[in-house]
């Protein structure tokens, strides 16, 4: 028996502070076409709905920049991950931005809820602010905090109003459960830029990270291991890479945070196709490509298309 995958493409880039990462999932499946790979005609695909008219007006909230509209995907993502899951297929997520990420992990635990789940957060950031954290009010660096219940007061630069907070713990409680993850049951690999904020949470919270130094003298095999021994207490493990963890130098700077010194598209590839090996493993999430940066033509999803084939034939060759 194979297991079956399914294609979630998600075009709303309402999280990102610069445009064009809608354009993400299309270029990748761009990158599938010019190669002549079925990849995308040989599974199911289903696609959001998508709010990026939120980024024709202005937003009410400087410190949760359309959230409300990100509610909505939080609310639709919970239904459609949490469906997948439920008819035994795999959703591997196409999104634009890592905004979204904490609606598939809603999905997950709606599928799951009396399950523990694990997080492996391959991504240049932590994404773990909150409205009262956050530098620059872009909701795709507060993904993390949202399912673990985070309000990290402690840390407060900005004072939010009511309305926002009210939509805040709104996004908190999408599926019923408000704390969906624990957070020694996150694992970051690849952060390296981070606002002191985030800093001091992940340290009181003893949130295991895994520098690209790490990844590049240890070795994908040893960190792999680590990793599973972190979450060996967890039923199931969703893993989500953001494009931005690998180094801009050795894929492009098509992506809408670009950060030096990443681990490179090889580590990348090594690490998605042994966490995908992992039978606990049962959701992925890919994000953060936007052609629109990219300046060698369609670099970025080209190589994203690589590692998406790689895990995706990993995944169906699954017992
Ligand atoms: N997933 C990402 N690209 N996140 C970028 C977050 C950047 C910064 N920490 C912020 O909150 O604005």
């Amino acid at each position: 028996m194979s297991t079956n995958v399914t294609f979630l493409i998600n075009k709303s880039e309402i999280t990102a502070g610069t445009r064009g990462a809608s354009l993400g999932p299309d270029a990748i499946m761009t990158a599938a076409r010019t190669k002549g790979s079925y990849l995308f005609g040989e599974n199911t695909l289903e696609q959001l709905n998508i709010t990026n008219a939120f980024l024709d007006r202005p937003t009410k909230y400087p410190f949760a920049k359309r959230i409300d509209g990100l509610l909505s995907v939080y609310q639709e993502l919970n239904t459609k991950v949490a469906d997948i899951l439920n008819k035994n297929s795999f959703p591997i997520i196409l999104a634009a931005d890592h905004g979204s990420a904490g609606g598939t992990i809603s999905g997950i635990k709606s599928a799951f809820p009396d399950k523990r789940i694990g997080v492996v957060w391959i991504d240049a950031h932590a994404d773990i602010h909150t409205p009262y954290t956050t530098p620059s009010g872009n909701m795709h660096g507060m993904p993390l905090a949202s399912v673990m219940n985070l309000d990290n007061l402690e840390c407060k630069v900005n004072e939010v109003d009511p309305e926002t907070v009210s939509l805040w713990n709104e996004l908190k409680a999408v599926g019923g459960i408000t704390q969906k993850i624990n957070p020694k049951d996150v694992v970051y690999v690849g952060v390296r830029d981070t606002e002191e904020q985030e800093e001091k949470i992940i340290k009181q919270l003893g949130i295991k990270w895994f520098t690209v130094d790490d990844v590049h003298n240890q070795g994908i095999t040893a960190i792999v291991q680590q990793i599973e021994e972190q979450l060996k207490d967890c039923d199931f493990v969703y893993v989500t890479f953001d494009v931005d963890s690998m180094d801009p130098e050795l894929t492009s700077y098509g992506t809408g945070t670009p950060v030096p010194n990443g681990i490179s598209p090889i580590e990348a590839k090594g690490l998605l196709t042994a966490l995908s090996q992992n039978q606990k493993t049962v959701c992925l999430e890919i994000v953060e490509v936007n052609p629109c940066l990219d300046e060698k033509g369609n670099t970025m999803a080209e190589v994203t298309l690589e590692i998406v084939e790689a895990i995706t034939d990993v995944i169906k060759n699954r017992k």
